[in-house]
């Protein structure tokens, strides 16, 4: 549906300051019908990815495709304007007119967009798009007196009423609060599933990230570090970057020693400062490699005795009650680690703890 092939942009420099190399060859697809979110940090490039799409930035190289038509080819002057191609887009701030009823809010791409219809059937796609959001009974309201979840569902409205072959989500839940952010998450995914509408998410909230889209890219300094679903990314993140940025994780230096095969697995020996840890998971590090080994917290389970393999022993250095589970560090040697336990039980401070790791959950990626 939205295929993106090798884009580049760089700001010119301003009075005093450097050109900004905003995006650096990015690449992706997405399917019809996906929810797909732009994840990184503030100033990764996620919005020039996503206006660069809308129309409203032209990249310096690169190809844009919509459905099977080109929409931007910088090696052939192709540029079709942002109206011209036909997509929905909801911004940060809602860009409501407070003057105007929601009605008439909704009703605006199609009353002054290039394909404008007749009354009658302005009127009933306006109040199929407030009734998608449920707000057919605001249809007369002047749009200030609604509550930030309301304005934001009137936003999504408006964008939806020429149903768009793409819809693009410039962080639409950044001004709610933290409760309606819950609630509009998902009530946000529903509509746009429902209608099934090709959707590009821009945030750089990785829980809005995990809990919405069907995949992710990751960005990085204008560069996209993994495209894959949300467990994907979570559990097999390719770099120290990903792990640290989609979730928490341990992260520890070492040298890969040996790799064996038996049974169909590849065991990968790792000689780090806490001790070997073995790893099952799949990895491009070779042998003799440096590597970093990505722990997630809740991996570890505290181990009372036996066992070789992959057990640390380390002393509890600090335990913060979180009521569903307890955040503890546990000092290894010079390593911290961070692990979490059951919330029911308690350890004394400074307690020596065994912890445990299994061999698939331990990821082996690239030292750099
Ligand atoms: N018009 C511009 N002129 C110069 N530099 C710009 C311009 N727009 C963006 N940049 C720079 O390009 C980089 C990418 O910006 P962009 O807005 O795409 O990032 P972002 O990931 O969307 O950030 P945020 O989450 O803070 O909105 C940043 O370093 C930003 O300062």
């Amino acid at each position: 549906m939205l295929a993106i092939e090798h884009i580049e942009k760089t700001y010119a420099a301003r009075k005093g300051s450097h050109p900004v190399r905003a995006l650096r060859g990015v690449s992706f697809e997405v399917a019809r019908g996906d929810f797909f979110a732009l994840l990184g940090p503030s100033g990764c490039g996620k919005t020039t990815i996503l206006q660069s799409i809308a129309g409203l930035e032209t990249p310096d190289s690169g190809t844009i495709r919509i459905g099977d038509r080109p929409v931007f080819d910088a090696a052939n002057s192709v540029f079709l304007t942002a109206s011209q191609r036909m997509l929905g887009m909801v911004f940060q701030s809602y860009a409501i007119w407070p003057h105007m009823t929601v009605f008439d809010n909704v009703a605006f791409p199609l009353v002054h967009g290039r394909d404008r219809k007749p009354r009658e059937e302005v009127r009933k796609r306006v109040m199929a798009a407030l009734a998608r959001v449920k707000l057919e009974s605001f249809a007369d309201r002047l749009a200030p007196h609604l509550s930030g979840g309301q304005q934001q569902r009137v936003a999504i409205a408006r964008a939806i009423v020429h149903e768009p072959r793409l819809l693009l989500l410039d962080e639409p839940l950044s001004n709610l609060d933290a409760r309606l952010r819950d609630t509009m998450r998902e009530e946000l995914r529903q509509i746009v599933k429902s209608l099934g509408i090709t959707t590009i998410f821009v945030t750089h909230d990785q829980v809005e990230a995990m809990g919405m889209a069907d995949r992710i890219a990751v960005i990085n300094q204008g560069e996209i570090m993994q495209i894959g679903s949300p467990s994907d990314v979570y559990f097999s993140p390719r770099n120290a970057f990903v792990a640290n940025f989609v979730g928490r994780s341990n992260t520890i230096t070492g040298k890969v020693t040996s790799i064996e095969r038996s049974g169909g697995q590849t065991l990968r020996r790792v000689a780090t400062p806490i001790g070997e840890i073995c790893s099952t998971a799949d990895s491009e590090v070779k042998a003799g490699e440096k590597a970093l080994c990505i722990i997630r917290p809740q991996a570890f389970s505290a181990f009372a005795a036996g066992g070789e393999e992959n057990i640390f022993e380390g002393a509890l250095t600090g335990q913060t009650f979180l009521g569903d589970f307890i955040d503890a560090t546990i000092a290894v040697g010079d390593t911290q680690l961070c692990a979490v336990f059951n919330s029911y039980d308690k350890t004394p401070p400074g307690s020596t703890i065994r912890l445990t790791v299994p061999f698939d959950r331990c990821v082996i990626v690239p030292a750099d």
